[in-house]
C-alpha cells in the first residue's frame, strides 16, 4: 500500500521502547467505570490511563504521574508503549490526550532524572524523549491535545506534537517553552516544532525571553487552535476529533507525512550527536547548579 511510506521509514528507525521498561505494568485491561463491552475495557499502566472506545475508534490517554505529570523515564517509556499499542490496532483511528492530575497537563521534563545523575543516565533519558517526540510527531493516529493544566517546556511539546490543542481558559494555565529561564538551552528539533507552529519571529522572541503564555495570548500566538471554558475541554476536543477524522486517513497521514518527515528526519540523521551535545550540557558544573537552584526554587514555592 501507498500509505505513509516515509513514516513507515522512519519508525523503523525508532528504538523498540521495551528495553526502557522497568517496574512497569502494561498491558493490565480492567473495566471502565460503568463499562461492559470490549469497546468500554480500558487498558493501561501505571502512568498512563488509556480510555478506548473501539465504536468511535478514539482512545482518551490520560497521563497520571502526580503530583505533577513530569516525564520521568518511566512515564516516558509508558506513553511510547501505550501510542505504540494503538497505533498498532486498527480500530483506532485517533487519541485525545489529556491529564489525570488537577491542574497541570505535564510539567515538562522531570527534572530530578537530570540532576545530580551520571551521563549515562542523561543519555539513556534523553534518547528517551526523542523517542516520544519522533513517535508523536510522526503518528499516523490523529492526536488532540486537551489542556486541562499547566503547560511548560516539554509539556508544551506533547501538545505542540499533537495535530489540534484545545486549552481551557484558566489564566494559570501558562503554555509554551520557558527552557532559557532555566538556563537550559530547547534542542534544534524543539525548535524547530516550535517555528513550524508560531513562525519564525515569534519562535525567536518566545525561546529566547522564555515566555510562558497565558490562554488568550496562546490563541493569539497560534500556540493552541482553541480556548474554551474548563468544562468543555474534553468536548471541545471530540468535536474537534470528529472533523478531523471526517478526512479519509490515507489523505490525512500522507499530507501529515510530508509536513513533518523533513523536521523529524533532521533528528534521525543526528540522534547521537544530539544525544551527546544534551549529556554534555546538563552535566556541566554550572548547569547542573542552575538546574538544582530551580529545583530547589520550586520545592520551596507552595501554591
Ligand atoms: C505523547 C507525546 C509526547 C511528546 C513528548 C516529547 C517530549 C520531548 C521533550 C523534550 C523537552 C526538552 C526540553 C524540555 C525541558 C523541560 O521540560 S525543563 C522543565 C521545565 N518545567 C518547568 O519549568 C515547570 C516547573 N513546574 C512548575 O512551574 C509548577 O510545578 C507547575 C507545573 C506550574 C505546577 O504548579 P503547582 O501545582 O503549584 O505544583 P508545585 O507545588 O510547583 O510542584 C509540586 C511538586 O512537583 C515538583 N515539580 C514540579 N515541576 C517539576 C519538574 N519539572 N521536575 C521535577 N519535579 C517537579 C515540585 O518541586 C514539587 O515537589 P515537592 O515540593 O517535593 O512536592
Amino acid at each position: 500500500m501507498a500509505l505513509a511510506s516515509g513514516v513507515r521509514f522512519a519508525e523503523r528507525a525508532l528504538l523498540r521502547p521495551w528495553a526502557l521498561l522497568r517496574g512497569t505494568t502494561l498491558g493490565r485491561t480492567e473495566p471502565a467505570a460503568g463499562g461492559g463491552g470490549d469497546g468500554a475495557r480500558r487498558f493501561g499502566s501505571q502512568r498512563v490511563l488509556v480510555e478506548p472506545d473501539a465504536a468511535s475508534g478514539v482512545a482518551v490517554m490520560k497521563l497520571r504521574n502526580p503530583p505533577v505529570n513530569a516525564l520521568s523515564l518511566e512515564l516516558l517509556t509508558e506513553l511510547v508503549i501505550s501510542l505504540e499499542k494503538l497505533e498498532n490496532d486498527k480500530t483506532f483511528r485517533g487519541v485525545i490526550l489529556t491529564s489525570d492530575c488537577p491542574r497541570v497537563f505535564c510539567a515538562g521534563l522531570d527534572l530530578t532524572e537530570i540532576c545530580g545523575r551520571n551521563p549515562a543516565h542523561c543519555a539513556e533519558y534523553w534518547k528517551a524523549m526523542q523517542e516520544l517526540w519522533l513517535r508523536t510527531y510522526l503518528s499516523s493516529l490523529v492526536l488532540v491535545a486537551a489542556i486541562n493544566g499547566a503547560c511548560p517546556a516539554g509539556g508544551c511539546i506533547i501538545a505542540l506534537s499533537c495535530d489540534c490543542r484545545v486549552l481551557a481558559d484558566n489564566p494559570k494555565y501558562r503554555i509554551g517553552l520557558n527552557e532559557t529561564l532555566l538556563g537550559i538551552i530547547a534542542p534544534f528539533w524543539l525548535k524547530d516544532t516550535y517555528v513550524n507552529t508560531i513562525g519564525h519571529r515569534a519562535s525567536e522572541q518566545a525561546l529566547q525571553l522564555g515566555s510562558l503564555f497565558p490562554p488568550a495570548e496562546a490563541l493569539q500566538v497560534g500556540l493552541v487552535d482553541q480556548v474554551v471554558p474548563e468544562d468543555q475541554v474534553q468536548s471541545t476536543a471530540l468535536s474537534e476529533m470528529a472533523r478531523w477524522l471526517a478526512v479519509p486517513d490515507h489523505a490525512r497521514q500522507l499530507t501529515k507525512n510530508m509536513m513533518r518527515k523533513a523536521t523529524a528526519d533532521r533528528l534521525l540523521r543526528q540522534r547521537d550527536a544530539d544525544t551527546q551535545n544534551f549529556v554534555s550540557f546538563v552535566c556541566r558544573d554550572s548547569i547542573q547548579k542552575s538546574l538544582q537552584a530551580y529545583l530547589e526554587k520550586l520545592r520551596q514555592r507552595k501554591g
